[in-house]
Formats: C-alpha cells, structure tokens, sequence
C-alpha cells in the first residue's frame, strides 16, 4: 500500500492510506542506507497481518519503500512540500512589505510556490490595500484577499490547500489559526486529538505534523520559517529569488547584471516603464546591500 508520512514520533511513522492511519517502523536497510524518513514522505508500506489487536490505538505496519521526494525543507524537516501560503492582514498587524519580501524569499529558497493571502479585509476599505495587491500581483504573485471572520475568499484557499502539501506562514496576529479553522473546522478537533496521545506517551517535544485536509491534501500544523535570514545567499544570487527579474534575463548591458548600478540594466529599464513593484525593488537593493555588508565582515 502507499501512503503519506504525517507524523513521526519516537521511532514510529504514522502513514495516512486513504483515510486510515498505520503505525509503522522503518525497514532497517532505511538505516543502512543512510535514509530517514521525513514527514510528508510518499512510502510503500506492509501492514503486520499477525499483529492487528485492537489494544493498539492503529494498526501496525513496516516501511519498505520510500519514493524520490520532490523537495525537502530543512525546518521544519518536512518533504514534498507544495506551497507556502503568506498570510499578512490588511490592517492589524499593519503589513510590513519589509517582513512580507523576507518571508517570500524564504519560500522562493526553498523552491516551493508562494501564495499571498491578505486577511482581515473585513472592515477594510480596498483603496487603502489595492496597491499592494497591484503591485504583488505584477511581480507575479498570486494574491488572494480573504476575511476569517466574515468567510469572505475562502473557497479560494480551499481550492488551493486541495490536493497538495501547503504550510502557512507569517507574522503573529495575522489570523493564521483563525483562517486554518474557518477553512477546516476538523482540522482543528484532530489536532486536539494528536495531543491527547503525546500526552500518553512520554514524549513531550513538539512534533511536526501533517494534518489532513478533508478535500484532500495535507496542511503542516506549524507555521513554517521563524527564522527570515538568508545571509547565506551571495550578494549576486540575490536576483534569483525574486521571479519578476527573470522576465529581462540577458537583457541587460553586462552579463551578471546586479540590476542595481549598471548602466543599460533592463531591470531597471522596467522600474522605470512601472512594470515593476518599486517598493520591492527597494527592498531588493536594501537586502543586497546588507549582504555585501555581511560579507566583508
Ligand atoms: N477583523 C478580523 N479579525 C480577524 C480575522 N482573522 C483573525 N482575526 C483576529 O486576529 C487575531 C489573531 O488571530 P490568530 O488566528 O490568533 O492569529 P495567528 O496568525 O494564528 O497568530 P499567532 O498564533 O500569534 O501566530 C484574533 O483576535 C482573531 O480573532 C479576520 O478575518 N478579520
Ligand atoms: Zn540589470
């Protein structure tokens, strides 16, 4: 059978097939080739025909394959990871493009699809967030305008999460909670679920988890990135991470163009036409900036 990896604790792997949960081991040649499982694996699994007493909470099973992961994230540790869904709220907390850039770069690392989801648009009037969606959406981002509370822009999200493996992310306050349970109102219940059994259990570390989604796909039940570093990144890879660049590749003067000094740079070319988010474009030398900086030191 194959299944999903949505919890690991202590050894043990929690498989979701279809809408049954086995508890399984890893096979020890997993150990011999140096493979972990990851939460969000894809595993060909074997359930223990001997050993399916009901004193177990779930039925048992062994690990005997793991598929080629599509990604990998580092923290949280989680594999074959979609989509990162940004969430800000138009008023309070006020957006910071600042945070928002930082936390899209952090998705655009991983490699993984960003969404930006505005919140709390309830109460709000549009004009006074319209050109943040503007300007997102000519970079290139998919943007979506919701309320929690007044369920307004929902289905979207819905048909978002649907099928995939997504992670929300963003600043405290923004209504992350408060949206994943307006979306799915279960997910909410399973997850008090979940705790229950830690609690029997002597392990009280916190785990990642994937929970399922009733349309199908997974949501992770941590927030992903509380750290938004990248100086890591050099200086003159910087671009790379921002895909509304990629549209004037090899159309600048000088080859390794940092779009920033250069004469004839088509990047700046279209900052001038308004084809570009200037806010971010700022933003972009900003950060450039810092980790040249960074560098010397
Ligand atoms: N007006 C309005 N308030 C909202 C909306 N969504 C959430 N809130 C409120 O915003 C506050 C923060 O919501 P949370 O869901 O706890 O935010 P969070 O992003 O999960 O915060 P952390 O757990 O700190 O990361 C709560 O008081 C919510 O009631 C919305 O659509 N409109
Ligand atoms: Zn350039």
């Amino acid at each position: 059978m194959q299944g999903t990896i949505i919890k690991g604790i202590a050894g043990f792997y929690y498989v979701r097939v279809e809408k049954e949960v086995f508890e399984c081991k890893a096979r020890g040649k997993f150990r011999k080739e140096g493979l972990v499982p990851l939460i969000g694996d894809e595993v060909c699994i074997e359930v223990d025909e001997d050993n399916q007493d009901n004193h177990y909470a779930y039925k048992q099973g062994q690990i005997v394959d793991i598929l080629p992961r599509q990604n990998k994230l580092i923290r949280p540790p989680v594999a074959n990871v979609d989509q990162g869904l940004i969430v800000f709220a138009v008023t309070y907390p006020e957006i910071h493009l600042d945070l928002l850039d930082r936390f899209l770069i952090m998705v655009e690392l991983e490699g993984i699809k960003p969404y930006i989801i505005l919140n709390k648009i309830d109460g709000t009037k549009p004009e006074t967030y319209e050109w943040i969606v503007e300007g997102y959406k000519k970079s290139g981002y998919d943007v979506l305008c919701v309320s929690a509370k007044q369920n307004i822009g929902l289905d979207e999200i819905r048909q978002v999460l649907k099928d995939k493996i997504s992670f929300f992310a963003g600043p405290s306050g923004v209504g992350k909670s408060t949206l994943l349970n307006a979306i799915e109102p279960h997910l909410k219940l399973q997850t008090g679920d979940v705790s229950e059994k830690i609690k029997r259990g002597k392990h009280t570390t916190r785990h990642v988890e994937l929970l399922p989604f009733s349309e199908g796909g997974y949501v992770l039940d941590t927030p992903g990135f509380t750290s938004l570093q990248f100086e890591e990144i050099p200086e003159n890879d910087l671009k790379f991470y921002f895909p509304e660049f990629k549209r004037y590749e090899g159309q600048c003067k000088f080859s390794g163009c940092s779009h920033i000094h250069e004469p004839k740079c088509a990047v700046k070319e279209a900052l001038e036409r308004d084809e570009l988010f200037k806010p971010r474009y700022e933003n972009y030398v900003t950060y450039y900036n810092q980790l040249k900086e960074t560098r010397k030191w």
